[in-house]
């Protein structure tokens, strides 16, 4: 594919640049973003044709916000991509770590890694926006005794030195991205996984009979994920990823939990890549 636009949050180099890649080629039209919202905001507004977003990782968990956002500008989740994540201490050719008094990086990554500093308690650790805009800023500005968190590409890009290698906390760490589009249609002919939210009042064991009628119907539970309502306080919607095999039984189960339970919103039907 190419000449599409897909949004990203970073700059080349970060771990949304990577999927992006991975996905949809090197001749792709990259537009980086800072924030979440704005690749959100460009997707639905048709100046992408697809965004990257991170959605958990297997060490720090849910990014809850990007849940909202789906949500809010009515994106539709096309694939799924999980992307290896190895993080890389970097800092200015010929610095040590002895020399670092401070290090930045994407809120995630600093989560990920949060073992390794344990035993530089000196160091003190900043969020930034993204992961590999640290290393090149580092570069740029040619600062010294600061270190970004970032892949050992973005390392070669700005011409940064590795000071402490694979320092995640867990060796064999995740992320799971989600690809994003604006237009409801275009799912795979065979999906055998969904995003839904179903919205449910707050009855003595509702959510144990949704979850029972789920499991009933051959549909397994990949995820859940517990979001507050905004308009009504101390309410809460699931989202949930739901694996299946015959898609027929998925979308009657759909009809029957809107029936009995509450609304279901689904974000995408697509194809599972663990
Ligand atoms: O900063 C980056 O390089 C990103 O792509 C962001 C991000 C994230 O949003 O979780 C992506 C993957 C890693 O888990 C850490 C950071």
């Amino acid at each position: 594919m190419s000449n599409l636009k897909i949004a990203i949050q970073g700059v080349p180099g970060s771990f949304h640049h990577q999927v992006a890649l991975a996905n949809f080629g090197e001749e792709t039209e990259i537009l980086p973003f800072n924030t979440f919202e704005l690749v959100a905001k460009s997707v639905a507004t048709g100046d992408a044709d697809f965004a990257v977003m991170a959605i958990e990782n297997s060490i720090a968990g849910a990014i809850l916000p990007n849940y909202e956002l789906i949500d809010r500008y009515e994106l539709t989740i096309r694939d799924e991509f999980y992307l290896p994540i190895a993080h890389q201490l970097m800092a200015l050719p010929g610095q040590k770590i002895e020399d670092i008094h401070e290090v930045r990086s994407h809120p995630m990554a600093l989560l990920q890694c949060k073992s390794f500093f344990a035993q530089y308690p000196d160091i003190i650790l900043k969020d930034d926006v993204d992961t590999a805009a640290v290393a090149k800023q580092i570069a740029t500005e040619k600062w010294t005794g600061i270190g970004a968190i970032a892949s050992s590409i973005a390392a070669e890009i700005y011409g940064l030195e590795i000071i402490g290698k694979n320092i995640q906390t867990v060796q064999s760490n995740f992320t799971r991205f989600i690809i994003l589009q604006s237009q409801k249609e275009t799912n795979p002919s065979n999906p055998n996984k969904a995003s839904i939210k179903v919205t449910i009042q707050n009855n003595k064991g509702g959510l144990a009979k949704l979850l029972t009628l789920m499991s009933d119907n051959d549909l397994d539970l990949s995820k859940i994920q517990s979001i507050p309502v905004i308009q009504k306080p101390w309410e809460y919607a699931f989202f949930m990823d739901t694996v299946f095999e015959d898609y027929v039984k998925f979308k009657q189960t759909m009809i029957e939990i809107q029936k009995r339970f509450g609304e279901v919103k689904i974000f995408g039907e697509y194809i599972s890549r663990k």
